[in-house]
């Protein structure tokens, strides 16, 4: 059976910058993979290519087998990847539910959205049931401007969710929400991804976070794959610590014992 993701010699260059380059990634349903890398690695640049927001300069990318090179970022939607962005896309002067409306006829209705009414009954019920799942049910009628950062970031990632995505890509889904909530935000999240079986790629600077919930990790340097494995594997490895990670990781008997020292790579 062919891989749900599969990556062939993916490169982009921006002029005389090459961003990407010799990527060859595979991953399965199920699999829950964090991204790291050092600012300017590459990590936006790979789950822009993968997700159709910008194409390669060469090389392929696989979806299920079918190549979706020169697709519009809703056609590689349409294919079943879905995504969540560093600074959440949400429409601010529209309530939680109006925005899930909006996501609903974008992705769920498909060809036909024009054709079909923005507020149905099943829609509100199916929109507010992934609320729930993503615990912000009760902001469901409050305008998204007047709400916090982690409930906007839950919001952007449930709006992706809706179209039942077999493989999700989470860009920084804790950058700018407060270290005491970014456990409670990524519990929230990766229960309701994991009830999915979902494939899920999630990028991360903060390594405590990695380690708590990533099984895999793709560690990009200079715009290549210097490691992909087991997370601890990877974490451990001390090319990693010191070119991606910046500084050393006690990874003792405690997994989730990580360094306090400052880290270069965070933002
Ligand atoms: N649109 C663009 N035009 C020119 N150069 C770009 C563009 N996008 C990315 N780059 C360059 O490509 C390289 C990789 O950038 P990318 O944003 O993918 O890194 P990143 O690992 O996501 O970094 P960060 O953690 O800061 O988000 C960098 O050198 C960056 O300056």
């Amino acid at each position: 059976m062919s891989a749900l993701l599969k990556t062939v010699n993916l490169e982009r260059t921006f002029g005389a910058v090459t961003a990407a380059t010799d990527i060859n990634v595979e991953l399965n349903s199920g699999e829950v993979v964090g991204v790291i890398g050092s600012n300017g690695a590459g990590k936006t640049t790979f789950i822009n290519m993968v997700t159709g927001y910008i194409q390669p300069s060469g090389g392929d990318i696989l979806v299920r087998g079918q190549s979706i090179i020169g697709k519009s970022p809703r056609d590689v939607s349409l294919a079943g990847v879905g995504r969540s962005f560093q600074v959440p896309q949400l429409f601010q002067e529209l309530t939680v539910l109006e925005n899930m409306l909006i996501a609903f006829g974008f992705s769920v209705d498909r060809k036909l959205s024009f054709l079909k009414p923005l507020r149905s009954k099943e829609k509100v019920e199916k929109a507010r049931a992934v609320l729930r799942e993503y615990e912000i049910e009760q902001y469901a009628e409050e305008v998204v401007s007047t709400l916090p950062q982690g409930v906007r970031k839950l919001l952007d990632i449930a709006m992706a969710m809706l179209a039942e995505p077999g493989l999700m890509l989470l860009d920084e889904p804790t950058s700018g929400v407060a270290i005491e909530d970014k456990f409670l935000l990524m519990d929230t999240v990766m229960a309701a991804v994991r009830k999915s079986d979902a494939a899920t790629m999630f990028v991360e600077h903060d390594m405590e976070v990695v380690l708590r919930y990533a099984d895999r990790v793709l560690a990009f340097y200079d715009g290549r794959v210097l490691a992909d494995g087991p997370t601890q594997t990877v974490l451990s490895d001390p090319k990693v610590q010191e070119l991606v990670v910046g500084h050393h990781l006690d990874l003792g008997e405690n997994e989730s014992n990580t360094s306090k020292e400052p880290d270069h790579a965070r933002t």
